[in-house]
């Protein structure tokens, strides 16, 4: 029994080894970037998961800051020299597209704007433009997240609330009450339980059998397409006006921005899926690091009382308040700098392509790991202090290596939307409230910016 338990061990050894070796040498062609392949199929995914930026930084350490290996399914180029990062942002025409995983694109949709490139990319990108481009934002978007906010935090004193589940509320809800108005009440709950569902489904295994996020991802898609198209049919024939994002998506048949069904569909999940996390996590680590450092809330405070000493109680806030706040927009910057969200983003290759002399074969991924030049000592001298007034030289945020909303054609279009609503949140809360932390709370930052036990303050009016 003990020698067979033995030899089964050595040949378990041996096989793994054998299929260790037969991953590198599949790969070993000449002048690919250095690196290892890992286990067939599944690569080196978990370690890239667990270990993160530490996974990089052993990386860089033995292969350089261009390397291969073989991550969520495919064999990967991850580049952490930022020349190469800005010139793949820089460069989508020349066969470097977005590369976003299969199960990204099953749920997320095939016209989303994330899959398409060229002219598609183009047309698609125009539409969300009119949507969320600083003209909708200061007539529409603007007026209508005010109200929001103010009702959102309205009832909060002598209360503990979780910052951080009141945060996913608000980016979900604000986001959907743009998109659907008139029948909010009656659908925001159902509708965020099945985007959830969604967002899951976007960062797993795309196996498709029940039980699986991938599979309840797909069912929820299904079950969102059916209630937007129930409330499509519901509203002509009523022949309601209506003045939401779906309205205007429906009502565009005249304009060149003239949408299917299926791109209207994609278009709100593209909405609500990339102002989601983005949103959430900023508002919640904004809240957080003003916490912390006392100075800065103080002059937070002060900008937004200032606000609110030139208008009426009730008084919304305008475009030009919003633009007036510049101590509160330099606060965001450094929250998304030291609380990065969006990692790097994914890009594949069109073509056989030659980038910093290496070799990088068609339909390879390249993830541009854009984290690390946020903690940069050259571009954010003490990079890992907490200092808005960095920002206040405004060169920095325009910076060529400054990748927080990315670069290129693929820069975030919704950066201002984003702003707005952080901004409008922090104006709020900050001039109605004080707040104190309720016990201990450890903050994880990857492979996404989270606090497992939430974050409790205990809150009271000013
Ligand atoms: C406030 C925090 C936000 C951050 C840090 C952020 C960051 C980014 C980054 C880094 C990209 C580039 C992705 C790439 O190159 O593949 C991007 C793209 C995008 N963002 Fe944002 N974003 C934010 C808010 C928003 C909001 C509120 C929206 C609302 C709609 C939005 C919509 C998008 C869309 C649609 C794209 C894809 C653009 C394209 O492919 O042309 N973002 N964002």
């Amino acid at each position: 029994m003990t020698v067979l338990v033995f030899w089964g061990i050595i040949l378990a050894f041996c096989i793994s080894f054998a299929l260790l070796k037969w991953s590198d040498l599949k790969y070993r062609r000449k002048r690919l970037p250095p690196g290892t392949m890992g286990w067939p199929i599944f690569g080196e995914t978990l370690d890239f998961l667990r270990y993160g930026p530490d996974f990089m930084k052993k990386k860089r350490a033995k292969f350089g800051s261009v390397f291969k290996t073989h991550i969520l399914g495919c064999p990967t180029v991850i580049s952490l020299d930022q020349e190469l990062n800005r010139y793949v942002l820089m460069n989508e025409g020349k066969g470097l597209v977005p590369g976003y995983p299969k199960s990204m694109l099953d749920v997320m949709g095939k016209t989303n704007i994330a899959a398409v490139h060229g002219s598609a990319h183009k047309f698609i990108r125009g539409s969300l433009l009119t949507l969320i481009g600083p003209e909708a934002i200061r007539d529409q978007r603007l007026p209508e997240i005010d109200k929001f906010m103010r009702n959102f935090i309205n009832n909060w004193d002598n209360k503990t609330v979780d910052i951080q589940e009141k945060a996913i509320e608000m980016a979900f809800y604000a986001a959907f009450r743009q998109i659907i108005k008139a029948e909010y009440d009656l659908i925001c709950k159902t509708f965020k339980a099945e985007f959830d569902k969604v967002a899951t489904a976007s960062l797993s295994l795309p196996i498709n059998i029940p039980g699986t996020n991938y599979y309840e991802g797909l069912q929820a898609r299904k079950k969102i397409h059916k209630l937007l198209k129930q409330i499509r049919e519901k509203r002509s024939a009523s022949g309601k006006t209506h003045d939401d994002m779906f309205a205007e998506l429906i009502g565009n048949e005249k304009s060149r921005y003239h949408l299917s069904e299926e791109q209207i569909f994609d278009q709100i999940f593209a909405i609500l899926y990339s102002g989601y996390e983005t949103v959430s996590v900023t508002s919640m680590m904004a809240i957080k690091f003003l916490h912390d450092h006392p100075k800065a809330l103080q002059e937070l405070i002060e900008e937004h009382l200032a606000i609110r000493e030139r208008k009426k109680p009730e008084e919304p806030i305008d475009w030009n308040d919003y633009k007036s706040m510049s101590f509160t927009l330099a606060v965001i910057l450094e929250t998304s700098r030291l609380a990065t969200v969006v990692n790097g983003v994914l890009r594949k290759t069109t073509q056989d392509l030659e980038l910093n002399r290496f070799f990088i074969p068609k339909g390879w991924r390249i993830y541009v790991f854009t984290r690390d030049i946020n903690y940069d000592p050259l571009l954010y001298p003490k990079p890992f202090t907490f200092n808005p007034w960095r920002w206040m030289d405004k060169s920095l945020e325009s910076h060529s290596y400054c990748f927080l909303f990315g670069a290129g054609g693929r820069l975030c279009p919704g950066k201002e939307l984003g702003m707005v609503k952080v901004s409008t949140f922090l104006h709020y809360f900050v001039t109605k409230y004080r707040w104190e932390e309720v016990g201990e709370v450890e903050i994880i930052k990857f492979p996404r910016v989270e606090v497992p036990n939430g974050l409790h303050v205990r809150v009271s009016k000013h």
